[in-house]
């Protein structure tokens, strides 16, 4: 048996993530192979021992009893699983009732903060005393501005504000006195500091890190997974497919129409003064093919599915957007990129002036894998001899990545 620890850290990750719009509760959709709350718990856990609650969306409990165990390991006797309830102030009250006797400093942290650093968790801890409170916040940057209407009416002085963050921590005893005057009195507020502050209490503030964003819409989502893409972290779970060991290929193909407004975007690059192809993303068919090719080589499935009209974050989006997530999603199976080879078929653009630049563009977005671009008219022939629109085939090799072959 573990001592009890006298800290509780409280992740909170009953929100229904409106603003996320991914069709599950917000702390289950996955960055990488991991969920949004196994990042968050991968970090509770890995700064000092605490309690730790999970305060869970209705009806997902054992979701987030499964992620808390995967993430606890042997310290799973420390955690305990509660129902959180309409507002996140309604979700930290269920967490507050199940707190150990033993404890006396309590920590509340979004698990939608689940980049957190563990040394910002371990900061916060030891800045908590027996009377004061303690929050992590970030110094504004922007210029801001008060406005009425459509009115700018002054300026606010930025160097009194800072954006505040979580883990948020108190003593237990304050924070339950407090928790119970908010309840009293019916008012909710956005986070536990304003709640500890309107019961009278003084609350410091310390650095907090970039890193310990919120994921709240899809931009922040895709902002995750770049940073564990960027720092090598993505966490893979390999495929049945990459388990075998042996590389695969996939084909791929995409036809686009000319027509909508603005540049022709093909091959990653932007083409002015060629005509623009239509599309729900902005049409550039090579990247769309070598997506297929890459999905279908390693099993995943293909673009529809994970860039179609259900995903409305990719409308619009650019060849990089598509090739850098394609790589993401190989890297959670178990997946390397061999190389690419795609062929053009249309009578315009003509490729050979900006191969190179188009093959350079392709494979940085895919992490450097090597890409060949061929290009063909068709003789008149078919809708691309006739100018109404493009054929792209696209042929990929994927390799089980050996270093992540369980
Ligand atoms: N009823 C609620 C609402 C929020 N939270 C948690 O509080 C944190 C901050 O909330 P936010 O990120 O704004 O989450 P959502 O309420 O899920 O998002 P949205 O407002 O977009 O619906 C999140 O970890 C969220 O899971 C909670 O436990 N219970
Ligand atoms: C607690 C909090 O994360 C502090 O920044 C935040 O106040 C909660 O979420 P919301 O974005 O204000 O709804």
């Amino acid at each position: 048996m573990l001592p009890v620890p006298d800290t509780a850290i409280i992740v909170v990750a009953a929100g229904s993530g409106t603003r996320l719009d991914a069709g599950a509760p917000k702390a289950l959709v996955g960055i990488d192979s991991r969920s949004i709350l196994r990042h968050a718990l991968d970090g509770v856990f890995a700064a000092a021992p605490a309690q730790v609650i999970v305060v869970a969306p209705a009806g997902f409990e054992g979701d987030a009893e499964t992620e808390a165990r995967e993430a606890a390991g042997d310290r799973i006797d420390l955690v305990r699983v509660v129902t959180g309830g309409a507002t996140r102030q309604q979700s930290v009250s269920a967490g507050l009732a199940a707190l150990w006797g033993d404890v006396t400093t309590v920590l509340v942290h979004d698990a939608a903060r689940a980049l957190t650093p563990p040394a910002q968790i371990d900061a916060v801890i030891a800045a908590v005393t027996d009377s004061v409170g303690v929050i992590p916040a970030l110094p504004v940057v922007d210029t801001l501005k008060r406005v009425d209407g459509g009115a700018v009416v002054g300026a606010v002085d930025r160097s009194e504000l800072a954006a505040a963050q979580t883990p948020q921590g108190f003593p237990r005893a304050l924070l339950e006195s407090a928790y119970a005057a908010a309840r009293a009195s019916g008012v909710e507020y956005t986070d536990d500091a304003a709640l500890f502050a309107a019961a009278g209490h003084v609350v410091r503030h310390i650095d907090g890190s970039a890193r310990a964003f919120k994921i709240t819409t899809p931009s922040d989502l895709e902002r995750a997974r770049h940073l564990l893409a960027e720092t090598g972290e993505v966490h893979s779970s390999p495929t049945r497919a990459a388990r075998s060991g042996l590389p695969r290929v996939g084909l791929g193909t995409d036809v686009h129409a000319f027509g909508g407004e603005g540049n022709l975007w093909l091959a990653g690059l932007e083409w002015p003064g060629e005509p623009p192809l239509s599309g729900h993303s902005d049409g550039d068919a090579v990247a769309h093919a070598i997506v297929d090719a890459l999905l279908g080589a390693a099993g995943l499935g293909d673009i529809g599915e994970h860039f179609g009209t259900a995903h409305p974050e990719y409308a619009g989006a650019h060849a990089e957007v598509f090739l850098a997530r394609t790589r993401q999603l190989l890297a959670e199976a178990g997946f390397v990129i061999g190389n690419v080879s795609a062929q053009f078929q249309g009578n315009r653009p003509r490729f050979s002036a900006r191969r190179a630049e188009a093959e350079q563009a392709l494979s940085a977005a895919l992490g450097g894998a090597p890409v060949s671009l061929t290009a063909t008219t068709t003789d008149g022939l078919g809708f691309p001899g006739r100018g109404e629109g493009i054929s792209v085939t696209a042929i990929a090799m994927v390799v089980p990545d050996d270093s992540r072959r369980a």
